[in-house]
């Protein structure tokens, strides 16, 4: 892994964030410094786009709240919301390629909100005077290049070798060119999975595997199920994001025929012979442009807002309200 600069960036859904998608960063943080891998200056959490289409994915407004919330305390991690601004869904290689640039200053900031999520030490850049000796910038350049990473769990990594979902260009773009921090999760093999993979094999040094030594295997998933079932999702996350979700009725109330296909649908696995092959990724890049991967899933139009009067736990209930109410009427309150 080259030494130097580095800006951790999380891409993903967090509907809704765990304390697990904040450890992320302090676990690979403190991983970094120890072992004088580099130099971690910041840390973005990029939440993807609606039009991503994940199930259970909620607007993406109502995600950067619960985020700004549950990071309301950190001076290292911040929020950007630019991938929820594209029109449509964003490559994660792109991602990457834009954060690096407006944080090196190689692109004009095309971004307005980009202030937000700009690490504190590249914001104060100028306030800082050249004998203190400040590594990232001298005469309005920076001296030493800041490289963007990608920080994900083990199971990310090995979506690489889901058919249709990454390109191989991209593959290589994203763990040539910035770098993969992966933080392992219980039941994953990422070692295996990089040697079996010849991409990933090649650029191998190019991939930090830091291990969890606190195993913590709260997902989104279980939040998720836990709330619908009306039971305590307490110390999974911060209780702001659990009020905020509360407040919002985000993933309360399920259909209650949706349960058992939601238990089958986990849990299938395919047979052995029809298994994602591994070492032979996948698809042009031009399919990939723009258009969600997520298997024939079409984007949300509609959000669920707001429970309406009468309404009884349990009974699935009509409650939506069109994609033009929403972009007006963005949750402020809670930023
Ligand atoms: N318990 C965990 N350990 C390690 N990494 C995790 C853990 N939970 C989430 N991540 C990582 O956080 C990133 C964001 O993932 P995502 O938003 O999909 O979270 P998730 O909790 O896995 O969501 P869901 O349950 O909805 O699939 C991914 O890189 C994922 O691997
Ligand atoms: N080809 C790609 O760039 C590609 C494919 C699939 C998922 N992703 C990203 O990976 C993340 C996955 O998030 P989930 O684990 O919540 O599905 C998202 O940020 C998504 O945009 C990128």
């Amino acid at each position: 892994m080259s030494k130097g600069s580095i800006v951790l960036i999380a891409c993903g859904s967090f509907s809704p964030p765990t304390y697990m998608h904040l450890r992320m960063f302090e676990i690979a943080r403190d991983y970094i410094h120890s072992f004088g891998i580099g130099s971690v200056v910041g840390g973005i959490v990029s939440p993807v786009h609606d039009a991503y289409g994940k199930k259970d994915l909620v607007a993406s407004h109502h995600r950067i709240s619960m985020l700004k919330l549950a990071l309301r305390s950190s001076n290292w991690i911040k929020v950007s919301e630019w991938e929820s601004r594209q029109a449509g869904w964003t490559r994660t290689r792109l991602s990457l390629k834009y954060h690096q640039d407006i944080i090196n200053g190689y692109k004009s900031n095309l971004d307005p909100d980009s202030a937000e999520w700009l690490p504190d030490d590249v914001l104060n850049v100028n306030s800082y005077d050249e004998t203190d000796n400040f590594p990232l910038m001298t005469n309005g350049n920076y001296q030493e290049r800041v490289t963007v990473k990608l920080l994900c769990g083990a199971d990310l990594l090995e979506s690489f070798a889901t058919p249709g979902l990454w390109s191989d260009e991209d593959i290589e773009a994203i763990v040539g060119t910035h770098g993969l921090v992966v933080v392992t999760r219980a039941g994953s093999n990422p070692s295996k999975f990089i040697h079996e993979s010849d991409i990933l094999y090649k650029h191998r040094r190019n991939i930090l595997l830091v291990p969890n030594h606190v195993v913590n295997e709260v997902s989104s998933t279980v939040v998720r199920r836990l709330l619908r079932r009306g039971e305590s999702a307490r110390y999974l996350t911060d209780d702001a994001v659990l009020a905020y979700a509360a407040r919002h009725a985000l993933y309360a109330a399920a259909p209650e025929h949706a349960s058992l296909r939601d238990v089958t649908s986990s849990t299938a696995r395919p047979p052995p012979g029809r298994r994602a092959k591994k070492t032979n990724f996948l698809i042009s890049s031009s399919r990939t442009d723009s258009v969600s991967p997520v298997d024939g899933v079409k984007p949300k139009l509609a959000y669920v807002d707001r429970v309406p009067p009468g309404y009884v736990p349990g009974k699935a209930v009509k409650i939506v309200s069109d994609v033009a109410q929403h972009a007006t009427a963005g949750d402020k309150a809670v930023r």
